[in-house]
């Protein structure tokens, strides 16, 4: 006769024998097999934006290039002492772009406009608020230090300096810099190739129409939408059913075409659950059930060369397991190496016990200075992924949370950047 073990109805309970990774071993096993894997390629500043920069970055010129005025006003040879001062002014000006060739004498001043190159005989400039001009002289009041309003050339960065390191990210502002000392081009890596693939018999594509017992296929969108997002080449693998022939055949293809392949569905046990058991026939699995919720069935390996990560089906899982685990791995393989995401703490507007022996992450958003996590912990809630703007972090340890109590809080956009 059979007999029931007993009921525990937590399909997070970690069963005895199984070695459930802690989230932070697998991060490290992630982290020291890893490397950069894409070639490099030079490009103009407008095709820049986002790629990962191949090779430090030296600047070709100084900023600002020559000294210059840093308002409207007045030029001269400083320090001016304290009290009332008249100063004649000399014929001319001097303005951004059309700068002043001749020689300011000692206690002459010249007209200058903001941007301007200091002539020779100029160091110092006073604001026209603070003049009074009649044509062929300034009245105004010292004292004055000698560069004041002045900008020096150089100051923000000289020919020669690093201005970019290796690995960085270019952003909005690095194209303003890179432009402003010279740089028309930079070294970039290629966008790693991220190929996304759903398996299950019940996914149907969005705009198929959908039969009894089907559903529609919301992990890709959602996955390649994604990793575009986070600077990657997305390629869209497709959906293969729950058959290990033709996800063996499809996995082969892939890794030939990607440099990396994320799957999501059949990562764990069950009898259709194909990806996690090919991967264990083959040998290519390294890691496999992570003490976390959700998500704990990822599975991690290599098919052929190419890092897989084995994603869980559900929606929730599928996306927190991406943020978690993909991101900064799939960082290093691009070569801006791991990037931590930047959380931060702020009071709970939620009370929850929690059980020891995993590291949970709840959908979260923060109102009125407290954070907020969604009603349901459902891991196929995929309205709660959409309502929330972040996600809370409770360590892998017991803990009960009160109201007000600090927890740690990512937004979506920390895992993005
Ligand atoms: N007896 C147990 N059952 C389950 C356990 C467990 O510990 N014991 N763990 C649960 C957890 S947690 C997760 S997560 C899932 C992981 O399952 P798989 O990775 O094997 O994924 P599937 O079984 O293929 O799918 C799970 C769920 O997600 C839906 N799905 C799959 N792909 C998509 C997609 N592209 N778009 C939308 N929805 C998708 C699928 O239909 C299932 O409902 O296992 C639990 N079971
Ligand atoms: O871990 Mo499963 O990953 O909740 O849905």
């Amino acid at each position: 006769m059979i007999k029931p073990p007993p009921l525990r109805n937590d399909c997070f309970a970690l069963p005895a024998g199984t070695h459930w990774t802690p989230v932070d071993e697998a991060l490290a096993s992630l982290r020291s097999r890893l490397s950069p894997v894409t070639a490099a390629e030079v490009l103009p500043l407008d095709r820049a934006l986002g790629r990962v920069l191949a090779a430090d970055v030296t600047a070709l010129r100084s900023n600002p290039p020559l000294p210059n005025t840093a308002v409207d006003g007045y030029g001269f040879a400083g320090p001016i002492a304290e009290g009332p001062q008249i100063l004649p002014l000399i014929q001319g000006r001097a303005a951004a772009g059309i700068p002043f060739d001749g020689i300011v004498p000692a206690g002459s001043a010249l007209r200058m406009l903001t941007g301007a190159p200091l002539p020779q005989g100029v160091d110092t400039v006073i604001l026209e608020e603070d003049v009074n001009c009649d044509g062929s002289q300034i009245a105004f009041h010292g004292p004055l230090k000698r560069g004041a309003n002045a900008r020096r050339a150089g100051e923000d960065v000289s020919a020669l300096d690093v201005v970019f390191a290796k690995g960085r990210v270019v952003t909005p502002a690095d194209l303003a810099l890179a432009a402003a000392t010279g740089l028309s081009q930079l070294q970039v890596r290629q966008q790693l190739r991220v190929g996304v693939l759903s398996t299950g018999d019940e996914l149907v594509e969005v705009g198929q129409e959908a039969g009894h017992g089907q559903i529609y296929d919301a992990n890709r969108p959602m996955l390649l939408a994604l990793l575009g997002q986070m600077g990657f080449s997305a390629v869209d693998l497709g959906q293969v059913g729950d058959n290990r022939d033709a996800l063996e055949a499809r996995l082969d293809s892939a890794a030939a075409d990607v440099d990396v392949i994320v799957t999501s569905g059949g990562a764990s046990a069950g009898d259709e659950d194909h990806v996690s058991a090919l991967l264990t026939e083959k040998g290519a699995i390294q890691h496999w059930r992570i003490a976390l919720k959700p998500g704990r069935p990822l599975a991690l390996g290599m098919w052929q060369g190419t890092p897989i990560f084995g994603l869980p089906g559900n929606p929730v899982a599928a996306l927190i397991c991406t943020l978690i685990f993909a991101r900064p791995a799939l960082g290093v393989m691009a070569g801006a190496g791991w990037a931590e995401p930047q959380g931060f703490e702020v009071p709970a507007g939620f009370e929850k016990r929690k059980k020891p022996g995993r590291r949970e992450y709840l959908r979260a958003r923060i109102r009125q200075g407290r954070v907020e996590t969604f009603a349901s912990e459902g891991s196929g809630r995929i309205s709660g992924l959409s309502w929330a703007e972040g996600l809370v972090e409770l360590g892998d340890g017991a803990a009960e949370i009160a109201q007000g109590d600090l927890v740690r809080y990512y937004p979506y956009g920390s895992f993005i950047l």
